[in-house]
């Protein structure tokens, strides 16, 4: 990746997109996020932690850490309304060591998340149609049942 850690002893070797008026706004890429953990990993010479196998393991480590916040807690309404600030922020950190991470991989793997990420949400549409699906949660393979059953019985006909 383009190297952008000109200025990484005084951002931390994040690049200087860490320090942009987007990013102050929290309004970043994935493309961004990608550039930004390589110069975080390459100013620190950990390229050669960063192994596809370490970064799955350090993803489903923090996925783990994410899932301890909502352990014992039963069902929680959306929004998360009686969680405190300090509570919320904690969500906010393993959400983000999750992505960084999952970036991380699909960066290390040669696999263009933006572009893999847009491919699926089609592919998802295309599988879940609106007229079959709304308002029910069922796998798209139980629609596929229907089908063949309904296509069966016409032939029976
Ligand atoms: N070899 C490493 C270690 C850390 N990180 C980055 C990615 C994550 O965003 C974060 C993870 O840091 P920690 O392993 O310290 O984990 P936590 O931030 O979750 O700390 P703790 O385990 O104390 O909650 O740092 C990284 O890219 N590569």
């Amino acid at each position: 990746m383009k190297d952008l850690t000109q200025t990484s002893e005084t951002n931390g070797g994040t690049g200087h997109l860490l320090h942009s008026r987007a990013a102050a706004a929290g309004d970043v890429g994935l493309s961004h996020l990608t550039q930004m953990m390589a110069d975080f990993a390459s100013a620190r010479d950990w390229e050669k932690f960063h192994s596809p196998r370490n970064l799955l393991l350090a993803l489903v480590g923090e996925v783990g850490e994410l899932s301890e916040i909502f352990q014992w807690k039963g069902e929680v309404p959306r929004g998360l309304p009686d969680w405190s600030v300090e509570e919320k922020e904690h969500l906010g950190e393993e959400l983000s060591d999750v992505l960084l991470y999952l970036v991380r991989l699909a960066d290390i793997c040669d696999v263009n998340l933006g572009e893999a990420v847009l491919g699926k949400l089609k592919k998802n549409a295309v599988k879940y149609p609106i007229e079959r699906c709304k308002g029910s949660s069922n796998k798209y393979t139980v629609y596929k049942e229907s089908e063949i059953e309904r296509n069966s019985e016409n032939h029976e006909v």
